[in-house]
């Protein structure tokens, strides 16, 4: 249903206006391309591609963004406000959706960090509602295991090779402390060197700290050295060390192909985004196109 040309008519500068944003946005603080690359998912994974949380709470409305993966978590907001009102005026109007300038900016992040171009679908409609519970329920935590990742995915139509690329989308941004305390506490799959230098900024004193650390080595590049990362036991969240154990499974395959093949990360991942972007869109007369991302009309 959805299509690459479909704000062709309506805003033929649609596009270039949302990368001109994201580059500002970059140029300003390099970490909110994989921010915005973040949003698309948690997007995506609850009740598919619509919006559903960028909505504000209201006093008597509670949507996604106080869920537990959202909360102090989720960022880029203030971006999409800026994409959104640039639209506007650029648009002569109220035409393109907030779900589609989320996965518009989600592309244009990976590609300014190097990543592939991928062609964006477009033509989603943004919900009218949202939902905490799903927001909590549906969105994999870091401590899941490789069968509870696998299954999470496949309950959203994706399967073990979307699972595996889709996580390299952790080659950008970062994570915090009390998201990788119980990793460089618990586990044993771990770096010695590794652990050692994320304990110094993340120590296991009860009272947490904002402190982030770097996903991989390279933050603001699209490149393969997650996945060379996690070959040395150095992945940062469990979850990301649960796709390489050194056991001959399918994921050990996935990832050792993906750490020094490029192109192949780069084919399959824009593959698996558009399969992601393609999560029950609303369409038609479905749905809307909000005025203002925080809000319904
Ligand atoms: C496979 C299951 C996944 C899990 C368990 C997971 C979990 C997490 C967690 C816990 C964080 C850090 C949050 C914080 O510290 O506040 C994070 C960050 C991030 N995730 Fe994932 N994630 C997964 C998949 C994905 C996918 C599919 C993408 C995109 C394709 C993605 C993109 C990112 C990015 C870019 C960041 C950094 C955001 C920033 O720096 O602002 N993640 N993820
Ligand atoms: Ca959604």
């Amino acid at each position: 249903q959805l299509t690459p040309d479909f704000y062709e008519q309506a805003c033929p500068d649609a596009l270039p206006t949302i990368r001109g944003v994201v580059e500002q946005a970059i140029q300003q603080e390099p970490r909110m391309g994989a921010s915005l690359l973040r949003l698309h998912f948690h997007d995506c994974f609850v009740n598919g591609c619509d919006g559903s949380n960028l909505l504000d709470d209201t006093p008597t409305f509670t949507g996604e963004k106080t869920a537990g993966p959202n909360l102090n978590s989720l960022r880029g907001f203030d971006v999409v406000d800026q994409i959104k009102s640039e639209l506007n005026s650029v648009c002569n109007g109220n035409v393109v959706s907030c779900a589609d300038i989320v996965a518009v900016a989600a592309r244009d992040s990976v590609n300014i960090f190097g990543g592939p171009a991928y062609q964006v679908l477009l033509g989603r409609r943004d919900a009218t509602t949202a939902s905490f519970n799903d927001a909590n329920n549906d969105i994999p935590p870091p401590s899941s295991n490789l069968q509870a990742l696998l299954s999470n995915f496949q309950n959203h139509g994706l399967n073990l090779q979307d699972l595996v690329v889709l996580s390299g989308g952790h080659t950008i941004g970062v994570a915090r402390c009390a998201i990788y305390l119980p990793r460089i506490t618990n586990d044993t799959n771990i770096d010695s060197d590794f652990r050692a230098s994320l304990q110094k900024g993340c120590p296991n004193a009860g009272a947490q700290n904002d402190n982030t650390s770097p996903l991989d080595s390279t933050t603001t590049l699209f490149d393969t050295v997650y996945f060379k990362d996690l070959l040395q036991f150095k992945g940062l969240l469990h979850s990301d060390q649960e796709l390489f154990k050194n056991d001959g499974s399918e994921t050990d395959g996935l990832v050792t192909l993906y750490s020094n093949n490029p192109e192949a990360f780069w084919a399959d991942f824009g593959a698996s985004m558009i399969k992601m972007g393609n999560l029950k869109p609303l369409t038609g007369q479905n749905g809307q196109i909000r005025q203002n991302c925080r809000r319904v009309n």
